[in-house]
């Protein structure tokens, strides 16, 4: 960020958000690499969760909770299955891993005072009550941050596309997004180009792309979803079949007219890419099992999408609320797109929905 922006409105939550994920990245990076098995989880709900995740939320937490010390933060892990004795070959990793991380040389744009260089190594239990900080429950007042760690952690085993999320809410209303992508090119016209981006925006000041390995100092690029027809509109969605409704979203695209095929990515890359023009629609409808969204999973998309001059709201049309606590409320789905056509988008899910009725009757 350049000199003359300390006088913006949350420059400097900005300036540690963006550090904070650029380390993050580099571990999380470094870890992909080097994964074996045993250093993955599987959670109560299923989903897998990795040494990764852990020492992520670890490194976020750490320097937020030095730099913003009366924050609390809603993030997505916890600590409690690295506090027994069976979890102690992970506890070992992720405390390597995030020391690693947090003792790093100082990059431009980092302070010594945020507890990040060679003499800042942290104890097992101060890393174990940094993940923890993220237990927060979440609400309609104050300032909160929210934090996912890894976002799309199947995408990243897969060694495709994954997200570090981090947002701030004060009073339920997103004022800050950062997203980390280390698989995602830098140029969205060539998948051949140098992998890595920050994006970030703040509310009422834009959304811009950084390079992930020169966030202070690379070029800044100014995002803004460009206007479309039919022609050039294409579907971004999940690759995970059990997160939304793919034969849904194909005869939303059907009434609207869509020829291109669908992009399909996992995580909030696929905000990123909707930003800076890649792609028409984010479209997630619920797949019926009862699954409700979580704040961190949509909360820096949805201010990236917003400052970028896009619409997001439910499947009804209806403002996402993150003031109800650690999860979205009731889930009618998600749309982001331009603000050309997010009118028309929510009209063809009405239509595709009574389709569905309809049949469901007969
Ligand atoms: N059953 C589910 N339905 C919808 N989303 C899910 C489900 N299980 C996990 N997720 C979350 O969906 C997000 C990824 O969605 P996608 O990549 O399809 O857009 C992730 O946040 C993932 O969590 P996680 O952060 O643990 O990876
Ligand atoms: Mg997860
Ligand atoms: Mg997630
Ligand atoms: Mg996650």
């Amino acid at each position: 960020m350049a000199a003359n922006d300390s006088a913006r409105l949350y420059a400097a939550e900005t300036q540690v958000a963006i550090a904070a994920v650029r380390r993050a990245c580099v571990l999380t990076a470094s870890v992909f690499n080097k994964l074996v098995k045993q250093e993955t989880l599987t959670k109560d709900d299923k989903s897998p969760v990795t040494v990764g995740d852990f020492s992520a939320q670890a490194v976020i937490n750490t320097i937020l909770g030095r730099t913003f010390p009366d924050d609390p933060i809603v993030g997505e892990e916890d600590a409690a299955d690295l506090r027994v004795d069976s979890g102690k070959a992970l506890r070992d990793r992720i405390v390597q891993l995030a020391n690693e991380t947090l003792t790093a040389e100082l990059r431009p744009g980092e302070k010594e005072e945020w507890g990040l260089g060679p003499n800042h190594a942290r104890t097992a239990d101060q890393l174990l009550d940094a993940i923890d900080r993220g237990n927060y429950d979440g609400g309609p007042t104050g300032r909160i941050w929210t934090l996912d760690p890894i976002d799309g952690t199947k995408g990243f085993l897969r060694g495709e596309q994954y997200a570090v999320c981090l947002a701030l809410l004060v009073d339920a209303r997103v004022e800050l997004g950062v997203i980390g992508c280390p698989n995602l090119p830098v140029t969205a016209s060539n998948p051949f180009s140098t992998r890595g981006c920050i994006f970030f925006a703040v509310r009422g000041q834009g959304a811009y792309q950084l390079p992930l390995d020169n966030a202070f100092g690379g070029e800044r690029t100014k995002l803004a979803i460009p206007s479309s027809t039919p022609e050039t509109l294409n579907f971004l969605e999940s690759v995970e079949k059990a997160h939304s409704k793919l034969s849904f979203n194909e005869r939303v695209g059907e009434i609207l007219g869509v020829t291109r095929a669908p992009t399909r990515m996992d995580s909030q890359a696929k905000y990123c890419a909707l930003a800076r023009g890649d792609g028409g629609v984010y479209l997630r409808m619920p797949v019926g099992s009862g699954y409700k969204e979580k704040i961190w999973d949509h909360a820096a998309g949805s201010i990236l999408i917003e400052e970028a001059g896009g619409v997001i709201s439910d499947g009804r049309g209806e403002p996402l609320d993150f003031g109800l606590g650690r999860l979205l409320g009731e889930n009618y789905g998600i749309v982001a797109s331009g603000k050309d056509v997010h009118e028309k988008v929510i009209a063809a899910i009405k239509q595709a929905k009574a389709e569905e009725e309809a049949q469901s009757r007969s």
